[in-house]
């Protein structure tokens, strides 16, 4: 097809959809408006760690943007706890509702209230939007209704408002004041948040990453930039046992194996059969499996590094500098006491072979997770939303770092024997995370995928993981993973600058946006760096860390006036919202305000609807001028 017939092809599918001169003018002008709104909101999160109840609840309550609302709306006119219990009844109205009629408060001068402060609320937050994309947000089975009343426009006679009171009387009425609440309350929360980003890590450490996932496959918009802990999973379910090997060993740290084998059907019994046997010494089942994991993984993991000198991690061979009669380990030019030096599975002559035994077990759990239907759904999906990096509105969003060497240039490494670095490097390594997938699983890609999770050039991890040396090596000075370079640099503007230039982000107003390291705001850091160029918004939603953080988490907020990070204090549960009305404590901080209101025409779907528009004009004039195929 040459460029003439693919034009005319595509004018003739445009003219299909606009019919006539009158469709395309008011097309134009419906475009032409949204240019001019403001951008929609967009929300970041980072480092889940499968802590999907504060997740849910921290999008439920769009990140503390209801209750600042229902208090901008509502606070000279309701009581603190009143506004509480409307917030909390947006948040879990199916919960709430049904306590509510438990508790008789149910009357329907209830119901109009409460209808009439949530349809207010959602007044004001529709306001940015067209109608037309209110309604495309709206439940189809209310729209009509929600469009009604959210356009109501005050007249001489008030006669609009006595209509709108005449539908919610009705409609309690009908007993139809639940559903109707329900889908107000869908409707909030869809309008708070236009956009989300999940600057990477949903997996490992917390309880159920994979309800994030399931929520995250219903979510009308988001992006997710892959965290180490997310390829990790994505390498294992590939088929790369370094990866199978890890992800286990986490779960078994954490205690918490329930993810594998009730969230994805991954028995560890092999596992844990061997382990009470082979390591009997162990009192505890948990621990014994620990070592017995451990060990395979270490194993292979040599395996790997002495596949791959282009890796450069022969310092993380341990298994073989082990003195088994001073119970040490050498390594950094250092004897380091070890905890334990019992591995009866080691041989020291031939330390990185497994037993026959160990194979087995190994074979076993790489089989469960390969046969995992819902494992393989959620990482399709991974894989389908997913990205190393993203650029967005402006914002550069990546999970880890760009290498970079100790002059803070970009690094140059060698990714399928080719030399690149920076966005090149970048694009290359998600090509092979991609083919460790959908490709033909070779061992080279699969071990990249364990490089991706571990390397300290990877550019979702950044720094060198010395997991033999937390676990067996007593003192914590040999625990500290040094950083890449890029965490050094990344403190300076100009750092900053030239990586988003890299990306062909020259505006004043665009940022880095990162998650991976943990802001200890409790010794003081600060999630914004780089003259405020960078933002890493890793808070620790992970329990496990909040005590180096000190705070539950951040959410980064893109509005069209700009950012502000929210800082949320730990989840006390559902049950503690729904009972006190008791919300997550968040506290807001502008982090850089926009030099002009951002407006859609600004945001890179404004380009699509400029193009748009253009189109468009061409389609008006072949109406005015000639046929569609190019006829006079
Ligand atoms: O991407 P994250 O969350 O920093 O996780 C990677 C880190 O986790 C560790 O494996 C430790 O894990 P745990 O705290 O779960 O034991 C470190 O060795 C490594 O630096
Ligand atoms: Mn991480």
């Amino acid at each position: 097809m040459d460029q003439t017939d693919a034009k005319t092809k595509y004018f003739h599918l445009l003219a299909a959809q606009y019919p006539s001169v009158q469709d395309v003018c008011t097309e134009i002008i419906n475009l032409q408006a949204i240019l001019n709104l403001p951008k929609g909101t967009e929300h970041f999160m980072s480092d889940l760690h499968g802590e999907y109840e504060a997740f849910y609840h921290i999008l439920n309550n769009c990140s503390g943007v209801v209750r600042e609302k229902v208090d901008l709306l509502f606070a000279s006119t309701m009581s603190e706890s009143e506004r509480s219990e409307l917030c909390t009844l947006i948040y879990y109205p199916r919960e709430k509702l049904k306590m509510t009629r438990v508790d008789g408060k149910n009357s329907p001068a209830w119901y109009r209230f409460t209808l009439q402060c949530m349809i207010e609320l959602a007044k004001m937050l529709s306001s940015k939007y067209t109608r037309s994309k209110v309604r495309k947000a709206m439940p189809k089975a209310y729209a009509y209704i929600l469009d009604e009343l959210l356009h109501a426009q005050p007249d001489e006679d008030n006669n609009q408002l006595v209509y709108h009171d005449k539908i919610i009387d009705t409609l309690i009425g009908l007993g139809g004041g639940d559903a109707f609440i329900e889908a107000l309350a869908v409707l909030i929360k869809r309008l708070a948040v236009d956009h989300l980003h999940i600057v990477g890590d949903i997996f490992d450490r917390g309880p159920r990453p994979d309800t994030i996932i399931e929520f995250l496959m219903g979510h009308h918009s988001f992006d997710i930039e892959w965290g180490n802990h997310d390829i990790l999973w994505m390498g294992a379910a590939a088929g790369s046992e370094a990866c199978v090997a890890t992800v286990v060993r986490n779960s078994v740290s954490h205690h918490n194996m329930d993810v594998l084998e009730r969230g994805y059907a991954i028995s560890l019994r092999p596992l844990t059969l061997f382990a009470q046997r082979v390591y009997s010494a162990y009192d505890d089942p948990n621990e014994a499996a620990l070592q017995a994991i451990s060990v395979i993984l270490f194993k292979i993991e040599g395996q790997i590094i002495k596949r791959h000198p282009e890796y450069h991690m022969e310092d993380r061979l341990l298994l073989d500098k082990i003195h088994y009669e001073a119970k040490t380990v050498h390594a950094y030019g250092k004897d380091w006491p070890m905890r334990t030096v019992d591995f009866p599975t080691v041989d020291p002559k031939d330390p990185y072979t497994l037993t026959p035994e160990e194979q087995a077990v190994l074979a076993d759990l790489k089989n469960a997770f390969l046969e995992s239907e819902r494992l393989a759904r959620h990482i399709r999906f991974l894989y389908e939303t997913g990205s190393v990096y993203l650029c967005f509105n402006q914002n550069l969003l990546f999970h880890g770092c760009i290498p970079m060497n100790e002059h803070g240039q970009f690094e140059t490494l060698f990714v399928d024997g080719n030399a690149c670095k920076g966005k090149a490097y970048m694009d290359a390594t998600e090509r092979v995370a991609r083919r460790a997938y959908f490709g033909d699983r070779d061992q080279s890609s699969l071990d990249f995928m364990w490089y991706l999770w571990c390397g300290s050039k990877s550019p979702l991890c950044g720094r060198i993981v010395k997991t033999f040396e937390r676990m067996w090596v007593t003192d914590r000075e040999a625990w500290v993973e040094p950083q890449n370079d890029y965490y050094v640099y990344c403190q300076q503007k100009a750092s900053c600058r030239m990586v988003l230039r890299e990306f062909g982000l020259f505006g004043d107003f665009c940022h880095i946006i990162n998650g991976h390291l943990p802001v200890k705001v409790i010794r003081g850091e600060r999630p914004v760096k780089g003259g405020g160029a960078l933002i890493t918004i890793d808070g620790g939603f992970c329990r496990a860390y909040q005590k180096t953080t000190g705070i539950a988490g951040y959410t980064l907020i893109f509005n069209s006036h700009g950012l502000r990070l929210m800082s949320h204090q730990p989840f006390k549960g559902k049950e503690h919202v729904l009972h006190e009305n008791g919300d997550m404590q968040s506290q807001s901080e502008v982090i850089a305000t926009a030099p002009k209101r951002v407006l859609v025409m600004d945001a890179d779907n404004g380009h699509a609807i400029r193009e748009r528009i253009a189109d468009l004009k061409e389609l008006m004039r072949i109406y005015q001028t000639e046929d569609l195929d190019g006829r006079v």
